[in-house]
């Protein structure tokens, strides 16, 4: 295959719960090719979030390695790319410089995008989660990337502000692999035409992104009939949608 956006070779990672150590990722190797957008579909604790870090590089592998052809985004609308104690305008303008973009049109971009108005010039800690979530989707969305990732979070805000980040999004698209990693089948279908499944730590096979689905439900079903005790609790507050 030429011109691989992103390898990932034999990645292993595990976590100690408390029935002992838990390998969340299990030998996982694929290429995901430039310019094909991909969805991996999860379960609830399946590890779509552990392997999305390592993708963006925000936490190292046990065993194995990430090989990146080109930029690889932070997670669409991450909360952790804000400082709270800056205001959202120096916010956008540290990200900038990070990524050797160029700082004021960033900051315009942001601006006009989030909609926060005079808030852009009051710390982040002010804001209410509902603005934060706009000035870090707006950031991430600002910056120019080879390969965007969005974990669960396609869009954010009220449904009309959710479709702009949409049309965004897509525009992006067009000169950019896309990879969402979800438990949802709907986040995916806009941009992304394969998928596989994660389950048990290992990756299935590329298919068509209707088989994906297909695919996911069945083992989804499966999982519901027998949940992974080690799993959190979709229907409680810690398991819910971060
Ligand atoms: N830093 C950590 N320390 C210990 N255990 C962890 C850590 N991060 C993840 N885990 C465990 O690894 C497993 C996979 O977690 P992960 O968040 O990657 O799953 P997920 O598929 O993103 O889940 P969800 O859809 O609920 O967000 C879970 O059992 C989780 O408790």
């Amino acid at each position: 295959m030429e011109d691989p956006m992103l390898e990932l070779r034999h990645i292993s990672k595990s976590f100690r719960s408390k029935k002992g150590i838990k390998r969340v990722l299990d030998d996982i190797s694929f290429t995901f090719p430039r310019g094909e957008n991909v969805a991996i579909l999860g379960g609830n604790g399946s590890g779509k979030s552990t392997l999305v870090r390592m993708i963006c590089g925000m936490e190292l592998p046990d065993s194995g390695r990430v090989r990146r052809a080109g930029k690889v985004s932070f997670p669409l609308g991450f909360a952790g790319a804000v400082s709270p104690n800056m205001t959202g305008r120096d916010n956008v303008r540290f990200a900038a410089r990070i990524y050797g973009a160029d700082v004021g049109q960033v900051e315009r971009f942001v601006y006009e995008f989030s909609e926060l108005g005079r808030a852009y010039d009051l710390p982040v800690v002010t804001y209410a989660n509902s603005m934060r979530a706009r000035l870090s989707y707006g950031i991430s969305i600002a910056l120019k990337f080879d390969m965007y990732v969005a974990d669960e979070m396609v869009a954010v805000g009220d449904p009309a502000f959710k479709r702009k980040c949409l049309d965004v999004f897509a525009e992006r698209a067009k000169d950019a692999t896309v990879l969402i990693v979800s438990s949802l089948t709907t986040s995916p279908t806009r941009f992304c035409s394969s998928g596989m499944v994660l389950r048990d730590g290992r990756l299935g096979e590329l298919m068509p992104l209707p088989d994906a689905i297909a695919a996911y439900d069945g083992t989804a079903r499966k999982a519901a009939a027998s949940p992974d005790p080690e799993s959190p609790d979709p229907a409680s507050p810690a398991g819910a949608a971060h």
